[in-house]
């Protein structure tokens, strides 16, 4: 089919879809130069050939009445093949559902849980998600109010008392502050239960915007990968709406793995495979380019250059 005078998607043959692009590390300062002249010109081609990527996927539990106030944007659902589900609660309509899929790391398929930033009224599912997933960190990109607006709930307790969200009881045990980000320790029982919780809350990445400078991306990513626990459970990442920074998250983490053992790297492809499992997954131009940039920064070895 032809939607607005172009080739939609769905009427490409499968052999002509584009699914990577790889570039080898030694091209990439050049590669870099060519998709950046022009005003970024061939950096808007690439990245409007993944605008489709996913978009024929059924999201029809997000959808359910039930579930409709538990989304906090009418336009960020889950598709439904790749949603994580709640232990349901004795048959309740929707009580499985909560805005979130598993997302493919560099380490597994499932190594990442994207969700939206909690609502006051789903933060209990929240927990209930970390505790039934198994997960021991969480990734925060997002501060809860900005320019006034409301893009996440404070679903964390305020000071060292322990709080109650549902049966799940979470205490802060540590918070240690840096620059531009906060990592703190929290104890999350369940009964007779309890588990460390390890937080990486992000605090300066404008929403629908990109670090400045994006170097500063690179050493959070560096810090996160430093202190989380190698294991199979899933890191819960998340943002305001769970897409756009969130996936700029991710994308980094995987290519400042891969670049360790393989001489090329695919943005396009890992971005291509995080779309398939979430909606809009790196959201914007800047935030695809931001992606490159901090590459770019690694490989010429400005990572570690200090700050004036
Ligand atoms: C451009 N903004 C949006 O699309 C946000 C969702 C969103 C996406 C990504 C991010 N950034 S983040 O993923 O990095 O947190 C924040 C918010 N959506 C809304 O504000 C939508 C409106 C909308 C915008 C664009 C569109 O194509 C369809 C509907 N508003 C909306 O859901 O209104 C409520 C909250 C009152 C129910």
């Amino acid at each position: 089919g032809v939607v607005d005078g172009k080739e939609d998607a769905l009427s490409i043959p499968e052999s002509e879809i584009i699914t990577s692009r790889p570039i080898r590390l030694k091209d990439f300062a050049e590669h870099y130069r060519i998709m950046s002249a022009d005003s970024d010109f061939r950096f808007s081609e690439e990245f409007e050939m993944l605008k489709h990527v996913g978009r024929d996927r059924s999201c029809a539990a997000a959808d359910f009445p039930v579930n409709r106030p538990k989304n906090r944007f009418t336009n960020i659902l889950p598709y439904d093949h790749s949603r994580v589900k709640l232990l349901p609660t004795d048959d309740e309509e929707g009580s499985d559902y909560i805005n979130a899929n598993y997302i493919p790391g560099y380490n597994s398929p499932r190594e990442f849980i994207v969700t939206q930033g909690p609502l006051h009224s789903t933060r209990d599912d929240f927990w209930r998600m970390t505790w039934e997933q198994n997960s021991r960190a969480i990734v925060m990109l997002t501060r809860c109010i900005e320019k006034g607006r409301e893009k996440c709930d404070h679903y964390w307790p305020l000071d060292t008392q322990p709080v109650y969200y549902g049966d799940i009881q979470v205490t802060i045990l540590n918070e240690s502050q840096y620059q531009d980000w906060t990592i703190s320790e929290f104890r999350v029982s369940r009964g007779d239960q309890s588990r460390m919780v390890r937080h990486f809350h992000f605090t300066t990445w404008p929403d629908f915007g990109v670090p400045d400078p994006p170097i500063t991306l690179v050493k959070f990513v560096r810090a996160f990968r430093d202190r989380v626990i190698p294991d199979s459970k899933p890191v819960i990442v998340h943002c305001s709406a769970g897409v756009g920074r969130s996936g700029t998250f991710i994308a980094l983490d995987r290519i400042l793995q891969h670049l360790h053992k393989y001489d090329s790297v695919d943005i396009f492809g890992i971005v291509y495979e995080m779309r398939k499992e979430r909606v809009w997954m790196v959201q914007n131009e800047q935030q695809y380019i931001c992606i490159h940039q901090c590459l770019l920064c690694v490989l010429e070895g400005k990572e570690n250059i200090l700050e004036p």
